[in-house]
């Protein structure tokens, strides 16, 4: 429990005092170097975060703020002096090559946020930038900055975008120019950004540089993860949403895990094209031909709950009085073609089937949004109800739109959510994904490279050359 440890007396009484670290029971993997364990007594620490949640200038949700507020207050609280780092958007044109640089992927909302929120001053340097190639340095004007985190006369310092520097998404000289100028800001390197799990310079590249460690939310993130993998069952997880051809690597590996699983949204459509040979609109022939391996594993595991009730629409851009109706899938026969299928009729959650599976179930995973919103929200709602009402299970929810959905449909409950221990929000969707794709957190590039650092400085130490 650092760094406050309860005394043992004798063996058995307590003295002192202890404090409780937070954690529900699961500890990170010993391999990891934790941030509790760095000295950071005067020490500029370069914090990498994901507060990509800047959305044309404005914060659209908080929670991934607030989640590393406990990692910025460590790092302080121990005498280190922060630099923040986060990326927003995708400001490079991997196509054209370009990196465009617009205020609406700037970190001003978010300095103005922590700024509101901690009441103590971030300063965002401001470098010189080239049309279309970015930051090309970190200039050295920083310096002056860096005197005034020393001498405490900010907060901290919040760097620009990352993604707005040219040795970011670099794999060469750029980057290797990049990670050498922010190394030399910095004594110690922390990453909580779980869900920025591409290997890019801020991310992967800085820990050939720095002591490396996994910050606070890091650390949350990759425990909680092991429910996903090492579920309580009977494991159920409802996996909807609109990208087929990203979605099916996880789905396979998903249905392994589960004993239930339920699906929606394009992924349910290109499921049922594939099972009973009908047509969908909007449904692409190659996601079919990717369902139909899942079409046969089913005919023997028998996971998938069907959903029959669906909601037919002649339009994907409204939600029309007669332009849309309940189908019911019985009624489908080989080459039958249906209008877009934009949601899940509500009726569908009150079968015994349905009802089943999610009651009885220990583990949820919700990586869920079941229909086209913003205007087919029903299907979505009354999943999420009818999953709060499993109170004993624990409950995962994870994906960008499905955690905004969440908040959206039932603000109530989102909010309860955060604090509830039988709730838990992953901060990053694609993530989650990929380590269930790959069956092993720790398999994470950028939580790899730190593991390997910490074996590095180990080494240096033991060699004294440290
Ligand atoms: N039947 C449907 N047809 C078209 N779009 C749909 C349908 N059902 C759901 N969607 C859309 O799917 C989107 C959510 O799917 P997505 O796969 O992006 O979710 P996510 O995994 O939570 O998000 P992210 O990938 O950003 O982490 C929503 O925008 C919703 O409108
Ligand atoms: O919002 C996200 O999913 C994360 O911040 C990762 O963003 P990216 O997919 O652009 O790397």
């Amino acid at each position: 429990m650092p760094p406050y440890t309860a005394e043992l007396f004798h063996g058995l009484m307590h003295v002192g005092y202890s404090v409780d670290d937070g954690r529900d029971g699961a500890r990170p993997d010993e391999s990891l170097p934790l941030l509790e364990d760095a000295d950071l007594e005067d020490k500029v620490v370069l914090l990498r975060v994901d507060h990509n949640v800047v959305r044309k200038g404005k914060i659209s949700d908080q929670h991934r703020i607030n989640v590393t507020m406990a990692t910025l207050h460590n790092i302080v609280e121990r005498g280190g002096r922060p630099i923040l780092m986060t990326h927003i958007g995708r400001p490079y044109d991997k196509k054209k090559k370009k990196i465009s640089i617009s205020q609406d992927e700037s970190v001003d909302a978010v300095v103005a946020y922590l700024q509101r929120k901690l009441r103590i001053k971030f300063a965002v340097p401001q470098f010189h930038a080239t049309e279309n190639e970015g930051i090309p340095d970190v200039d050295t004007s920083i310096n002056w900055l860096i005197q005034d985190l020393k001498s405490r006369k900010i907060g901290g310092i919040y760097l620009p975008n990352t993604r707005w520097f040219a040795g970011e998404e670099d794999k060469g000289e750029k980057m290797e120019r990049l990670i050498v100028q922010l190394a030399g800001l910095a004594d110690v390197y922390v990453n909580d950004a779980f869900g920025s799990w591409q290997s890019h310079a801020s991310t992967y590249h800085i820990t050939k540089l720095l002591p490396s460690y996994a910050g606070l939310c890091m650390q949350d993130e990759l425990c909680h993860v092991s429910s996903v993998l090492n579920p309580k069952r009977p494991f159920l997880a409802v996996v909807a949403g609109a990208k087929y051809d990203t979605k099916i690597g996880p789905l396979t590996e998903i249905y392994k895990k589960v004993d239930r699983l339920i699906l929606g949204g394009l992924l349910y459509n290109t499921f049922l094209c594939a099972k009973y040979g009908v047509k969908i609109a909007g449904v692409e022939e190659s996601g079919i031909e990717l369902a139909r391996a899942l079409v046969e594993q089913d005919k023997i595991d028998k996971k998938i709950i069907e959903l029959p009730y669906l909601v037919e629409s002649d339009t994907l851009e409204r939600a029309q009085e007669g332009q849309h109706r309940t189908v019911f899938l019985k009624d489908a026969s080989p080459g039958k073609s249906y209008k877009y299928i934009v949601d899940v009729d509500p009726t569908s959650f009150e079968l015994h089937e349905v009802l089943e599976a999610v009651n009885s179930a220990k583990t949820i995973f919700v990586n869920a949004v079941m229909g086209l919103m913003p205007h087919f929200w029903q299907g979505t709602s009354k999943i999420y109800d009818l999953i709060d009402g499993n109170r004993a299970a624990q409950k995962l929810f994870a994906g960008g739109d499905t955690l905004q959905e969440f908040k959206s449909l039932n603000p109530g409950l989102y909010h309860a959510a955060l604090d509830k221990p039988e709730y838990y929000l992953f901060t990053g969707g694609g993530t989650v994904l990929k380590i269930i794709e790959e069956g092993d957190p720790y398999g994470l590039e950028t939580v790899k490279a730190l593991v390997e650092n910490k074996k590095t400085y180990a080494k240096q130490i033991k060699n004294g050359a440290r």
